[in-house]
This record gives structure tokens, sequence and C-alpha cells, in this order.
């Protein structure tokens, strides 16, 4: 979809900003392009709406070579969203984002209610906002409005120059999670820079890391961390990039421990047998739709004698978590509810259990499947738990 060709640009003072640049963005994916200060980022997010143009190398935008295409037809096509947003300061927030819908000619009202749609959709109410002017915004609700409008005419590629840079971490963090929701639903072809590794690592399908004007390594956030190419990576993405990767590592079926399973309905003194043949001390208990109730321990369920009913004895415990969340959110579960366990639910089918010892293999499991190539079903290794 964004193809770069051996692509180099020289300012005229002789600085080679990018050198030699080849990659791929393919169609409906998320690159981020993160790097230092002054590496060439925004020369090559530049290049792509020929606002610089190429010392040599071609560029191709939908199978295009952009060399050949008007420079004003081209960006009709690609949304550009800036850090300062740049928005009309005299226009009311409904008319900046039908700027470009109105720029290639759409009918006054179609273009509003195209401006209207969007601004639902970035969660700003139109008829709340729509008639508010740029300075009557928070910097957030401003970077929101950027996005809007550079959708508005619905371009398949969009290109995101430090898009959330201005804000505090906390609507930073928010903004990001609104734009993944909204990139699911768009599936737009995008090239976002940032100088922010954990912006890069959450928001891209895949990452470029930047090095002087070259690409050092250009893979899933998941191979970046885990398996970082050269020492240069390894420094930039930081020392605890294993906690990193704990947030882009996502939990699988195979990554759970099977407990045993007692139903709310059961006497305890049938509980308690089957934990004794399986060695547990505990149980996970479930209702009778199979939805996840709490626990109930072999002591208790021993000693409540031949009536004891394990709907009497069993916890609550709510600490579980969807499958395919990441292990982040599974140790944070853990965490929040002082467990040694949690719940990994289907919808509400109950899957499994992740235990620390379960998380740090799962982790292991996918780096080495990052390092190996292969999926993480096919990795083993001994792990001091099978000890
Ligand atoms: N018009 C220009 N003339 C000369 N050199 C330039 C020009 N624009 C950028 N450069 C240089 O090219 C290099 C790459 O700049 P670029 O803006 O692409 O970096 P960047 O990675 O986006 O940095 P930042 O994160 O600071 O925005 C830098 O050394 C910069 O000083």
């Amino acid at each position: 979809m964004i193809r770069f060709d051996q692509v180099t640009k020289r300012y005229a003072d002789g600085t080679t900003a990018v050198d030699d640049l080849s990659f791929e963005v393919a169609e409906g994916e998320l690159v981020t392009l993160v790097g230092p200060s002054g590496c060439g980022k925004t020369t090559t997010m530049m290049m792509v709406n020929r606002l610089i143009e190429p010392t040599s190398g071609r560029i191709f935008v939908e199978g295009e070579d952009i060399a050949t295409v008007d420079p004003v037809k081209l960006r009709r096509r690609i949304g550009y969203v800036i850090q300062q947003v740049g928005l009309f300061p005299h226009r009311t927030i409904l008319d900046n984002t039908a700027t470009v819908p109105a720029l290639i000619g759409w009918k006054k009202a179609r273009a509003r209610a195209r401006a209207a749609e969007l601004l639902d959709m970035v969660g700003l109410d139109p008829s709340t906002y729509g008639d508010r002017y740029p300075e009557q915004l928070s910097g957030g609700q401003r970077q929101r409005v950027g996005v809007a409008r550079a959708l508005a005419a619905d371009p398949p590629v969009l290109l995101m120059d430090e898009p959330f840079g201005a804000v505090d971490p906390v609507v930073r963090e928010q903004l990001q999670d609104e734009f993944l929701r909204m990139q699911a639903a768009v599936r737009k072809t995008v090239l976002l820079v940032t100088h922010d590794i954990e912006e890069a690592v959450r928001l891209g399908d895949r990452i470029a890391v930047y090095g002087q004007g070259r690409i050092e390594q250009f893979d899933t956030p998941g191979a970046v961390l885990g398996t970082p190419a050269t020492p240069y990576v390894a420094e930039f993405v930081g020392a605890d990039r294993g906690l990193k990767r704990l947030s882009v590592t996502r939990i699988e079926p195979d990554d759970l421990e099977q407990p045993a399973v007692a139903g709310l309905d059961e006497s305890a003194a049938r509980a308690a047998d089957r934990m004794r043949e399986s060695g547990a001390r505990w149980a996970v208990v479930l209702d009778a739709e199979g939805d996840l109730h709490g626990w109930v321990g072999l002591d208790e369920a021993a000693l409540a004698g031949r009536d004891g009913r394990v709907v009497d004895l069993a916890h609550r415990m709510n600490a579980w978590v969807p499958v395919g969340a990441p292990l982040k959110q599974a140790f944070g579960v853990m965490l929040q509810h002082d467990a040694g366990w949690v719940a990994v639910l289907d919808g509400s089918r109950f899957l499994g259990v992740l235990t620390p010892a379960k998380l740090h293999e799962a982790l292991r499991r996918s780096v080495d499947a990052d390092a190996q190539g292969v999926g993480r079903d096919e990795v083993t290794f001994d792990s001091v738990a099978d000890a």
C-alpha cells in the first residue's frame, strides 16, 4: 500500500536525513516510526505526501509511483495529522472538520453531515462541540478534531506525526485507546511518527526503529522487545523491555493451567476427593452455567463433613481476564485481587487459569517463538515449574 524503494533524502546543506530506505506498509496496517530526535522520521513521512521530495529512490502509494501523481490530488487520498493540529481559529469545529470534503467539492450539507459523524466517532458530541471554535476546546479535544478532520474524506492512507504528543500522559493514553478502537473499525493504512517507544509499541502492528537515517529493525512490537536486532535497538527500547513485552503478549489457550474444578451444587466431599486425586490444594468453583463463581480450599472441603456443600464453602472471586488479553492485564488483575491466579474466560466460558509461573512461561515461549520465527505453540522448553 505504501512502499519505499531505496529512498534517500539529502538536504541542500549536505545533511543525509534518510539513507537508502526500503520498506513496505501493508493495506490496513499501522506502522510506527520511532527513534530519537533528528533521525529522519518526519522526513520519511513527509515524502509520502510530497511535502518533501526524495533525492533518489521511489515511493509507491496504492501501487502508483507518487512522483507521477499531482501532489494536490495525492494529498486528497492521504489524511495528515500533526501535533500542532493546525485548526483554523476562525472556523467552527464542524467547519474545520469538513475542510477537505468541502475542498473536493462535496455539497455543504453532505460535508457537514460527514463532519458530524466523524466528530461523534472521535468522541466529541457534534451538538455540543460542533459550533465551538478551536480555542474553546482542551488540547486533547483539539487533537481529536485533528484526527476527525484527517479522516473526513475517507482517505485510504493516514499519516500521523506525533499526533498525541501535545497532551499529558493520561489524556494521551485515552486518545491512543480511542484511536485504536477507531482504527479497528476503519482499517486505514497508517504511518505514525513518534519518539516514544511506549506509544510505538502500543499502537503499531509493526515498528520501524530508526537509527541515523536508517531503519535498524522493522518488526512486530513483540519481536522488537523480545529480540532486539542490534545493541542500539536494545538500548533504545530500554532495560525494562521485558515488562513492556507483557503488554504486547496476548494470552493464548495453550498458556493456561487446568486446575481442579468443583461445581457450586456439588457436595464438598466429592469436590475434596477430586482435589486429592489431582494433588490440588484448591479448586476453581463454577456455577451451573459454567460461569466463574470463585474457589474452594481442600482443607475446608475435607472438614465440611458428609453434608457439606461447595455452595456454602466457596469464596467469591472475580479475578478474571478474557482470552486474548495482554499478559500485563492478567498480572494487574492478579495483584488487584491479591491472588495467585486469574481465571481466563472466553465470553463467559471458563478456559483455565494463569498463575505467575504460567505467565512467565507464556512470556518466555513468545520470546523464543519470535526468535525462531515459529508459533508459540511450537516452542517447548524445560521450566522450573515442571521440575
Ligand atoms: N530543511 C532541512 N534542511 C537541512 N536539514 C534538515 C532539514 N529538515 C530536516 N533536516 C535534518 O534532517 C535530519 C532528520 O530530520 P527529521 O525532521 O526528519 O527528524 P525526526 O526524526 O523527525 O526528528 P524529530 O523527532 O526531532 O522531529 C535532522 O538532522 C535534521 O536536522
